[in-house]
């Protein structure tokens, strides 16, 4: 596990966004694993910015998202289709065809996870996943629990995910209850991993994912096995190792 210590925000920004430009710029039909929240949002406008350069070259990109709210479509402002639109495939020459995010309008859980696996097993190996972390270690939508999930599954989040979460939304009633997300076995199955992380509200879930004990109360602790897992986090993340 490489650990990248920056100063801040914007130096995390950029330093993810040329580790992900590099797996664009040495494979131009890569295929990248997206996550959402707001750690990634400086690392799409400076993937953006590289794209208006003429540095990048998405047309031949494919991406697969890790998870999206059951019950919001694409067209609605909090789901994970319209964050990823909005953020960054708006904004550079990737064909929308070529992107993926599970489907939060299918009600039917089972049927969307096994197509998502299904999507995940016939695209191609990810060479790159960039993840977030939640405060209490989540990755994607994989929450703390007794074992570790390992394809597309649908969770019920936790009231610690809904509290964290609910500042995106008009109010805490208008959060989700659950989430289809990739599992940690389609996650650990990328070649490389990058996990972004900042300020004081992460310190100890990252503190827990680096230097604790591999269990599923800390999903994000299974990165400790990855042989190719690149953790970028700034001084406020990283003020509890
Ligand atoms: N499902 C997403 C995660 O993929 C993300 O990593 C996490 C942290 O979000 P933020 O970056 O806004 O702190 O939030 C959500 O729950």
């Amino acid at each position: 596990m490489k650990i990248i210590k920056v100063k801040n925000y914007e130096e995390l920004s950029r330093t993810a966004a040329t580790i992900i430009a590099g797996t664009i710029l040495s494979k131009p039909d890569c295929i990248l694993g997206l996550a959402t929240g707001s750690s990634p949002v400086g690392t799409y406008d400076q993937l953006a910015a590289m794209y208006e350069d003429g540095i990048l070259d998405f047309s031949h990109v494919k991406s697969v998202n890790l998870d999206e709210y059951v019950g919001l479509d694409g067209s609605n402002d909090q789901s994970y289709r319209y964050f990823m639109n909005k953020n960054l495939f708006s904004r550079v020459n990737i064909d929308i065809k070529n992107t993926y995010v599970p489907d939060g309008t299918n009600p039917d859980a089972d049927a969307c996870c096994s197509a998502y696996n299904t999507l995940l097993e016939n695209i191609g190996t990810v060479d790159l996943q960039l993840l977030g972390i939640g405060p209490n270690g989540h990755i994607g939508f994989n929450e703390p629990a007794d074992h570790f999930e390992a394809g597309t599954h649908c969770v019920d989040l936790t009231d610690a995910t809904i509290q964290a979460n609910k500042r995106f939304f008009a109010s805490e009633e208008d959060v989700p209850r659950k989430a289809y997300t990739m599992g940690i076995g389609n996650i650990m199955r990328a070649k490389s991993i990058l996990l972004v992380a900042n300020g004081k509200n992460k310190a100890k879930a990252l503190a827990a994912a680096l230097k604790g004990p591999v269990t599923p109360q800390c999903p994000a602790s299974i990165l400790q096995f990855h042989p190719n897992a690149i953790i970028v986090a700034d001084e406020d993340a990283m003020s509890e190792l």
